[in-house]
């Protein structure tokens, strides 16, 4: 076994990787995998962390977000080691973490610091929480005020930001919430700051968000009670001090990382490509509905069931899109791939309004801005209404710009997306942040012909 994987000996964001992008010189075809999914990955970390005995995981996602939560982890007393393709995790059991030495630098992720301010709110230790320039401008109010309830004290910087101390308790009371925002890592902090209460924990989301959390913590032995409320909300209660047991996690691909290559494949003519083993819980899968909407060659096949989670293989092909009008409701489920579906309404023939993005601005970057900006230096024509984004659809050629990305992987991925299928060639002014969510990305899309030149 190593201990390989840990960002102090692997951090590659420090340095930016500026990259020019020119139209794909064929259209993309093969078979691929992407990483494994982002949220399973942090959850299977903490959740073994917190088990007792030893939990293996495959096809975790080595990227620099999941590599942050394993370093945390590691240092409030778990044992975490790579070997081979497996993650090896010696957990510490519910309310047996230890208080850390040095501060729990989160990097870039946001669910990270989300969900680890849950656990060590019902820790009974002090720690210290900070993350880089951009998770540290992300509001961190939506769980430091739920998550007081139970009696642990946060002290913020100015707005709520990270860094910030928290004292956490031992003696949690359980907390009763409703979301105000929909959110599926303020519902995880709370569920998990329940683990370790006396009672009951109750999350009302009024729209269903992603369920790994509660999907992952049955697999580890917690009962978790979920019941219909409103109209496609849910009521999440777990009752604790719960114990949970070490078991084996396996790690679909996730669907948000597919989405650059699919869409890539959709706007690149004579495109052909597979994507196999990617999760299709359907709290993630808005992307494919939508794209499907738009008249996307789109097909799941050999669909089954893998580690708990449903999955599949993807096959796209090159289509003619037209525009389409997203509701708000279906935001959750595909929220993380507003920008690379922006790339795609570009090019699609006809408007297209994708509603309800209020959350879109306290992503790694404000999405929304940083997704207009995108477009338009990429000469699409785009409008704000309110939360609603709308892009005009593809009269003129595209490309010729340089791309701001602000620490925001997503916004880089969509970029090079962007300028494989544009008519002029597309500047990013940084790619290194790709890493944090989608290590191999620019590999991945050579193997499928794309002729990007780092
Ligand atoms: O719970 C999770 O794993 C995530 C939830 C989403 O954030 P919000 O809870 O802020 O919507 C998503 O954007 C993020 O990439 C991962
Ligand atoms: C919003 C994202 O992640 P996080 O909130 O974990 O930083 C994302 O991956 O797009």
């Amino acid at each position: 076994m190593t201990g390989e994987g840990s960002p102090s000996k692997n951090i590659t964001m420090q340095v930016s990787r500026p990259l020019t992008v020119s139209a794909s010189p064929k259209g993309l075809s093969g078979r691929t995998r992407v990483p494994g999914d982002k949220s399973i990955s942090h959850r299977s970390l903490m959740f073994a962390a917190l088990a007792s005995g030893r939990t293996y995981v495959t096809g975790l996602l080595e990227g620099e977000d999941v590599l942050r939560t394993a370093d945390a982890m590691r240092a409030l007393g778990a044992t975490i080691m790579r070997d081979g393709t497996n993650w090896v995790i010696e957990g510490r059991g519910v309310g047996a973490l230890s208080e850390p030495v040095d501060v729990l630098d989160m990097g870039n992720s946001g669910t990270a610091a989300r969900l680890l301010s849950g656990i060590l709110s019902s820790h009974a230790f002090n720690s210290i929480m900070t993350g880089d320039a951009s998770l540290r401008s992300r509001p961190m109010r939506r769980v430091t005020v739920p998550l007081a309830a139970n009696g642990s004290e946060f002290l913020t910087r100015e707005g709520g930001r990270l860094p910030m101390a928290i004292r956490g308790t031992g003696q949690a009371k359980p907390i009763e919430y409703r979301l105000p925002v929909a959110s599926a890592q303020v519902k995880s902090a709370i569920l998990l700051a329940g683990l370790n209460a006396h009672g009951t924990t109750v999350v009302e989301e009024p729209v269903a968000t992603r369920d790994h959390t509660e999907n992952m913590l049955r697999h580890f032995g917690v009962e978790v009670d979920v019941s219909r409320i409103d109209d496609g909300g849910r009521r999440i209660a777990l009752t604790g001090p719960v114990q949970m047991t070490a078991r084996d996690v396996t790690v679909p691909g996730d669907p948000s990382s597919a989405a650059f290559p699919i869409v890539a494949a959709l706007l690149v003519p004579g495109s052909d490509i597979w994507i196999e083993g990617v999760g299709l819980n359907p709290l993630r899968t808005g992307l494919f509905t939508t794209l499907i909407e738009m008249g996307a060659s789109l097909s799941i096949e050999n669909e089954r069931v893998e580690g708990g989670e449903p999955v599949g293989d993807l096959h796209v092909r090159y289509s003619k899109l037209k525009g389409v009008d997203v509701p708000p409701e279906r935001a959750p489920s595909m929220i993380d791939e507003y920008p690379v579906l922006a790339v795609a309404c570009a090019f699609a023939e006809g408007p297209s309004r994708l509603r309800g993005l209020e959350e879109l601005r306290v992503k790694e970057s404000d999405r929304l801005a940083s997704t207009v900006a995108l477009l338009n230096v990429s000469g699409a024509e785009t409008e704000v209404i309110g939360d609603d984004l709308i892009v005009k659809g593809h009269h003129a050629p595209l490309g010729g710009g340089t791309v701001q990305t602000h620490m925001d992987h997503r916004l880089a991925m969509s970029a090079v997306v962007l300028g494989l299928a544009a008519q002029k060639p597309v500047s990013v002014d940084d790619t290194a942040f790709i890493e944090t969510s989608f290590p191999g990305f620019v590999d991945l899309m050579n193997g499928l012909g794309a002729g990007l030149t780092p």
